[in-house]
Formats: C-alpha cells, structure tokens, sequence
C-alpha cells in the first residue's frame, strides 16, 4: 500500500457524535468514498493485502461490502459475489446458503446469506469488509464459503479492531487499525 493512502485514509476519516446525551461516537467513514484519490486506491491496497494468493472470488457483506468488495474484485481480476443480510430486501427467489450472525459489534442478531450456485469447491475465497470489530459478520462469511466447500484465504479490511485471536482466526489483515483512527492525526 502506498504509505500516503494510510495516512490519507486517516485524515479523511471522522468520529461523528449521533445526538446529545448519546454517550458514543459513531464512525463516518463517507469521506472516504467522497475522496477519488482514496477510492481509487482502496481496491489495489486491500488486493495487495494477500499477494500472490490467487482468488477466484471476492465476497462481502452488505451493505459498505457492496461498495468495496467490487473495487477489491476488480483490483485482482476476480469475481464478486454478494451476502445479503436477512430481512434488508424482498426475499431472492432461489436456492439460499444461510449462516447466523450471533451478535455483531452492536450486540445485534443477524443471517447473513448467499446464492447457492454462486459458489463452490471450485472457488477460492477473498471475504472484505470495511471494519472488523468482533469478527462476527466476517466470521460468518467465511462460514458461508466453507459450507459451499470453497477455500477461503483471508479477509482483507479497511479497519482491524479486533482482538488478536480474532485476527488469527480469520486470516485478516488490513490498511488502518482501530488504534490508528482513534489518535489525532
Ligand atoms: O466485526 P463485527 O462486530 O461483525 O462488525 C463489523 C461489521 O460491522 C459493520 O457493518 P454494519 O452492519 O455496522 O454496517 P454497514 O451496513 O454500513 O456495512 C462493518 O461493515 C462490518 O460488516
Ligand atoms: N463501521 C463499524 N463497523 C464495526 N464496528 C464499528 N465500530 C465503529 N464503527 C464501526
């Protein structure tokens, strides 16, 4: 990764206050997108992540997965393949593979899923996400593409703020940590 997109990614990022008496910040991550020079390079840096690994498919959970799980896919010459998340949209008409999210970064449930026939033992597997904080969403991914007997190399985040065992768990590596959007600049 070239050093100046970390520190622009730095820059460019904020923690936003929801209301008064909310007692939390909130991350605001839009200045990244907003800026061409970082949405430019954010797919060549998280491909850059896992060189030489070869994969055949990207996939990521909706919804900030949706805007840079193509630009990943894209970057390595790869496919991309969506994780909806359960009850965000009328029900896809075809056969589903259904894994559960626990309890995310916001204690919430959720099932995430994907189209059967998009993925298979064939397929080896790059999941990116914009932010690991628990490792539950991504944990689920990488579920989703065992249970359709792919190999799944890593996950490749904008931010990793997550604990070590996490970390090792999944295979993530990524651009910024936790640490880093919480110091000035
Ligand atoms: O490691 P975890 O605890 O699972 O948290 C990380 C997940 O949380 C965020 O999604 P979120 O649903 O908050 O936002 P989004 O809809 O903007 O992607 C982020 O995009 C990851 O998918
Ligand atoms: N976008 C995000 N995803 C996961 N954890 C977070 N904590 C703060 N912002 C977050």
């Amino acid at each position: 990764m070239p050093s100046d997109l970390h520190d622009l990614l730095r820059a460019a990022f904020r923690w936003t206050d929801p209301g008064p008496g909310s007692g939390y910040l909130v991350s605001d991550r839009s200045g990244w997108w907003r800026d061409p020079t970082i949405l430019d390079g954010l797919g060549p840096a998280l491909a850059g992540l896992f060189p030489g690994a070869g994969p055949t498919v990207v996939i990521a959970p909706e919804i900030t997965g949706f805007l840079i799980g193509p630009l990943v896919a894209r970057a390595l010459g790869a496919g991309f393949v969506e994780v909806y998340r359960e009850g965000s949209r009328l029900p896809i008409a075809e056969p589903m593979t259904w894994a559960d999210v626990p309890a995310d970064h916001r204690g919430a449930r959720q099932r995430l899923g994907l189209r059967t026939r998009l993925l298979g033992p064939a397929d080896r597997v790059l999941v990116v996400d914009d932010w690991i904080a628990t490792g539950a969403q991504a944990r689920a991914v990488h579920a989703l593409a065992a249970a359709r007997g792919a190999a799944v190399i890593g996950t490749a985040v904008i931010v990793a703020d997550c604990d070590p065992a996490t970390a090792a768990e999944l295979n993530v590596r990524s651009l910024v940590t936790g640490t880093e959007l919480s110091q000035p600049t």
